[in-house]
């Protein structure tokens, strides 16, 4: 054997004790520290047949099952320990209270990665995503989606023709609804977002369609993606592996960048969309840049990436959760035939017999049809599964645990707002949970569908006391869902 091939095994076997070491480091992290955990090996044969037999949601469950009794435990993702927070109280430290130390999401992004994955707010870091924030938050509220919310009377029409088709014409009583919610919400977010007219309810399998569904599709490749990502953010990317294919992406921002320069014209501030919302505070903000030069604020002015990826933001963001909040709701709505006449009691009630042009302010008196949206978020929440990273070392209160800068923490939303111990007989859909009497019952901390603190949902509305502007817009496409079903079913059932 020559020097050569020894020093090779040589090197092999220092590798192979490192990598031993490191993995037996993280191993027996938790239980060092004294922390209840779920074992690695328990943790790791869950992820192996997670993938294929059970929802990323019912695997954290078997976490939050298994550290019953305890405010918080371990676990593993890969190799990497993580800590699940099961405490209400702790949970709104985490978010709220103690946000400084746990204001990021996912690790910082590659900044070489796709354009559309590294520029959402949601995928955002550090500074980067607090001045992003604070530029966009204005764009969210609620009066200026209530601006943006006039043109989806036009998506309604369309829905209501398309439903008279199919009842009159061909007979049809079937319907397709997560499809038909996805088209709906597609026509309804293209309209809002970029002022794209998709005709997917009329039937139309325009290119728009096409890719925006595959680019937020999370496919085999995705998943592939997500987990390289997991082990470091560029590692992706030096597989060359990439989270859109490159077609969809040049697309995308395509229709995006030719869309913002046709707005560039002083006719076009007139619209409604949620672009030309961020072009107006675009200028707001380059004037007062003319206007007073000294004083130049230190942030950036909306670059296009901020705006691209504020597009990218809201068909991430809207669609899949829209459609399927909406799916969900109208699935328990057929099951339940009693709350379907209350809902349409009230919308009776509150505009009289012609059921037709309920305004944005209108929206605020459906305070049933607003429980029903409630207890659908309390028992689908679109996002069971809510990410930190520690950002800056954190003691946990009344514990000796000290969470490590860099530690992912996760919050098993989906487990709590099923958990019994909150929710008496969690599997029964029950809009009076929500009822002004009841509302005051639920344990803060429990019920989170927007998520919490300054990172919740940019639609949330702080002020707990009035609605999240998306919870007004699901309000607004249920109800415009129903004008057209009660204006086809009902009269037969109740006039
Ligand atoms: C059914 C409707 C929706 C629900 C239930 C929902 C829920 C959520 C949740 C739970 C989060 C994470 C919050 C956290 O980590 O604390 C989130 C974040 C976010 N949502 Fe929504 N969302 C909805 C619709 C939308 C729509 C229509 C948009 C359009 C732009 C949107 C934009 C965002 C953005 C940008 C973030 C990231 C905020 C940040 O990191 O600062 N969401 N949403």
């Amino acid at each position: 054997m020559g020097p050569f091939t020894i020093s090779l095994i040589l090197i092999s076997i220092t590798a192979v004790l490192l990598v031993w070491r490191y993995l037996q480091n993280n191993f027996t992290y938790w239980r060092k520290r004294g922390v209840p955990y779920v074992p690695f090996w328990e943790s790791f044969l869950l992820s192996s047949t997670a993938m294929k037999k059970i929802n990323i949601f019912e695997f954290f469950e078997v976490f939050y099952k298994a550290l019953d009794g305890h405010r918080f435990g371990g676990a593993f993702q890969l190799v990497y320990p993580i800590i699940i927070i099961r405490d209400p109280e702790l949970i709104k430290t985490v978010f709220i209270k103690a946000f400084s130390n746990f204001y990021d999401r996912n690790p910082p992004q590659d900044e070489k990665g796709d354009v559309f994955n590294r520029t959402q707010i949601f995928q955002l870091t550090g500074e980067k995503w607090r001045t992003v924030r604070h530029k966009l938050s204005p764009a969210f509220s609620s009066a200026k989606l209530k601006i943006m919310y006039q043109t989806l009377s036009g998506c309604a029409e369309d829905l209501n023709a398309h439903l008279q088709t199919l009842c009159s014409e061909t007979g049809q009583t079937e319907i397709d609804v997560k499809e038909l919610m996805s088209d709906y919400t597609m026509d309804v977010i293209g309209a809002i977002a970029l002022g794209i007219k998709c005709n997917s309810i009329k039937g139309e399998n325009s290119e728009f369609k096409q890719i925006v569904r595959a680019t937020f599709k999370f496919d085999q490749r995705r998943t592939i993606f997500a987990t390289l990502e997991v082990i470091h953010p560029k590692l992706p990317r030096l597989l060359g592996l990439t989270s859109q294919l490159p077609e969809e992406e040049e697309y995308l921002l395509g229709i995006t960048r030719e869309a913002i320069e046709m707005r560039t014209d002083s006719e076009s501030s007139s619209r409604r969309d949620f672009l030309q919302m961020l072009m107006n505070l675009r200028s707001q903000e380059l004037q007062q840049r003319n206007e007073n030069p000294s004083g130049e604020p230190d942030e950036p002015v909306f670059s296009e990436d901020i705006l691209v990826g504020a597009i990218g933001s809201f068909l991430s963001a809207g669609l899949e959760p829209v459609a399927a909040t909406l799916t969900f709701c109208l699935y328990e709505l057929a099951l339940h035939p009693d709350i379907q006449e209350k809902i349409y009691l009230e919308i009776k009630e509150t505009k009289g017999q012609t059921l037709n042009d309920i305004s944005y302010e209108d929206l605020k008196k459906l305070r049933y049809t607003e429980q029903v949206m409630n207890e659908t978020l309390r028992k689908y929440p679109v996002a069971g599964i809510m990410a930190r990273i520690c950002t800056e070392p954190f003691k946990i209160p009344d514990s000796d645990v000290v969470v490590e800068k860099g530690m992912r923490v996760f919050v098993p939303l989906f487990s709590i707002q099923r958990d019994p111990q909150y929710f008496p007989e969690p599997d029964r859909f029950d809009p009076e949970r929500f009822s002004e009497e009841n509302i005051q019952k639920i344990v803060p901390g429990t019920y989170l569908p927007f998520g919490d603190g300054p990172r919740s949902c940019i639609g949330k509305t702080l002020n707990s006391s009035s609605p999240s502007s998306f919870l007004l817009l699901l309000l607004h496409l249920l109800l415009l869902l129903f004008l057209s079903l009660f204006s086809l079913l009902l009269p037969l059932l109740y006039w």
